[in-house]
């Protein structure tokens, strides 16, 4: 692959764990947390990397940081081994993680900014300049004044991406990102990531429960279980290999016998004048809509999308014809 930026050659992380089985009796047991994980991602892609809860993925997060050592494999970010070169690596990434901040609580947000200035010894210039264009981008400039405790969770996530990015980040690991966030927030910092990608050519590794984040956002998705890789490609080929499902919700005029429109799509609910119609994630929703429009008394709709544990369970079902798919390099 052209000028990879992120390298994993089997990676292994095994956590030791002890735990109380008695009295007085422990047991040792070995959590193998990421197993034999190949991938590269090249500079400037931006990658969806998604899996069930406890399937490894923030581990090799903190592993591409240096937080965590690899327990095998090899691994290295712009060339250097993240575990031994932790703080020579901090300077060219930047770190999100949904569920926690890394602004301080009690201070106007403008403090946490000044801190990273000097902390990442930006120079003077440069800091500036970027405060000013991510103020701008992200909204911040009511806030700036503001302690951290008082924003809302859109807005302090709005934050602390900017501090995440004020010393020119070549690569930005987000964790959750939009989670908890109202619709209006999500779009907003979506866009927001999206035209970072595209302006300043900043490699994304993006974990989130949304497959929105990743339909918005990323040509390309890694799904690994268990520590490894279960499917590494595009979305549609990640809906095609799960056979996900949409659903349009239907509100008729009156109540009614279930909607027929042949193949197309299945009733899987009815309640009262309101449907609920399953169909392949990878059709379009348009002609189901036109023909149900045509034919039926049609007060309103919407379409769901399906979430990522229900694509992954799907995939699980048919596992044999998913993973001769799954790409491992
Ligand atoms: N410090 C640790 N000590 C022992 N086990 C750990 C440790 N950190 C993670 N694990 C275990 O490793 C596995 C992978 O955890 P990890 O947090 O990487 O998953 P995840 O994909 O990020 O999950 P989630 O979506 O719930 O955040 C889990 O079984 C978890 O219990």
């Amino acid at each position: 692959m052209v000028d990879a930026f992120i390298e994993l050659d089997g990676v292994e992380k095994v956590f030791d764990v002890r735990r109380r089985t008695g009295f007085l009796r422990r047991e040792r047991r070995q959590v193998r947390a990421v197993d034999g994980l190949s991938f590269t991602v090249a500079r400037g892609e931006i990658v969806g990397y998604i899996g069930p809860n406890g399937a490894g993925k923030s581990t090799t997060i903190k592993m591409l940081t240096g937080i965590l050592t690899p327990s095998g494999g090899r691994l290295r970010v712009a060339g250097i081994d993240p575990a031994r070169e932790r703080t020579r690596l901090a300077h060219r990434i930047g770190v999100v993680f949904g569920q926690r901040t890394t602004l301080w609580w009690d201070l106007p947000l403008i403090d946490s900014y000044r801190l990273a200035h000097r902390m990442y010894r930006i120079p003077d210039a440069r800091y500036r300049e970027n405060l000013d264009r991510l103020v701008e981008l992200l909204d911040l400039e009511s806030l700036l004044e503001v302690p951290v405790r008082q924003l809302s969770l859109g807005q302090r996530m709005r934050g602390d991406i900017a501090a995440a990015l004020l010393h020119d980040p070549e690569v930005l690991y987000l964790d959750e990102p939009t989670i908890g966030l109202d619709v209006v927030s999500k779009a907003r910092v979506r866009e927001f990531l999206g035209e970072l990608n595209t302006e300043r050519g900043t490699t994304v590794l993006l974990t989130t429960h949304d497959l929105q984040d990743i339909e918005r956002l990323c040509s390309r998705v890694m799904v690994i279980d268990h520590g490894r890789m279960m499917y590494d490609g595009p979305l549609a080929g990640l809906h095609e290999a799960g056979e996900s499902e949409r659903t349009l919700v239907v509100d008729l005029e009156r109540e009614l016998p279930p909607v027929d429109v042949g193949p197309a799509a299945r009733v899987v609910r009815v309640e009262g004048p309101r449907q609920w119609l399953a169909f392949p994630a990878s059709e379009s929703a348009a002609p189901l809509v036109a023909r149900i429009a045509a034919e039926y008394p049609l007060v309103d709709l919407s379409v769901r999308e399906p979430d990522i544990e229900a694509v992954i369970g799907r995939m699980y079902a048919d596992r044999e014809t998913v993973v001769p798919g799954a790409r491992n390099s």
